[in-house]
């Protein structure tokens, strides 16, 4: 069987979707299978497939500064997984997006490297050095936020999913490639 990654994520007006989409794109690019899962309308299907995948990349918009309410709940109610151990050993990592260049997603990456730490997952960051800070560097550049312990993206408040960059979605992409990779690497020793 092939190794498998979900990517288990809210988006409220649709940014983060685009980000979840890229992310899918390099877990196919590493040639591994990709399950998309918006938590806010999960399924026993979903759940189960959660449950099935080697790894985990969760994502959500910045919302106050954290993951948003849906996340939140979707979070709480994996605690009897997280009573279970059921995730112990499964590969993570995350993405955001927020309106801001900066608008304190980190944060919401912290959280998202807890809830699986709390899983004991193996967190993945992202491997990209810091884009656009050089006088030869640019907004088109990877990792254009210079963020390194998952994929960060910027998108205007007042516009709809085309606001997220493709030096955004390159990165969410890169993000895929990577936890695809490592996924791959951890199947049949971790778990
Ligand atoms: C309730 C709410 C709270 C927000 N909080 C923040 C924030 O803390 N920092 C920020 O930069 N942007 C914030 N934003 C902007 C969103 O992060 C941004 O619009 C994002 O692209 C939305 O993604 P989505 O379309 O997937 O929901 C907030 C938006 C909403 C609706």
């Amino acid at each position: 069987m092939g190794t498998t990654v979900a990517i288990a994520y809210h988006s409220g007006f649709g940014h983060t979707t685009v980000l979840a989409e890229a992310v899918r794109d390099g877990v196919a690019d590493a040639g591994a299978d990709a399950v998309l899962i918006a938590v806010d309308g999960i399924t026993e299907e979903e759940w189960a497939a959660l449950d099935a995948a080697d790894a985990i990349v969760f994502g959500s918009p910045t919302y106050m500064g954290s993951a948003s309410a849906a996340f939140h709940v979707f979070a709480e109610s994996t605690s009897k997984r997280w009573a279970a151990r059921a995730w112990k050993d499964k590969v993570a990592s995350g993405f955001t997006v927020a309106g801001a260049m900066n608008g304190d997603k980190l944060h919401t990456l912290q959280y998202f490297a807890i809830l699986a730490s709390q899983h004991g997952m193996h967190w993945v960051n992202l491997d990209l050095t810091p884009g656009w800070c050089s006088s030869t560097g640019s907004e088109h550049d990877l990792n254009r936020l210079g963020i390194t312990l998952g994929a960060g993206a910027q998108a205007n408040t007042d516009q709809g999913p085309e606001a997220v960059t493709k030096a955004d979605a390159e990165t969410a992409r890169h993000l895929g490639r990577r936890v695809a990779t490592v996924a791959k690497a951890f199947a049949g020793v971790a778990r």
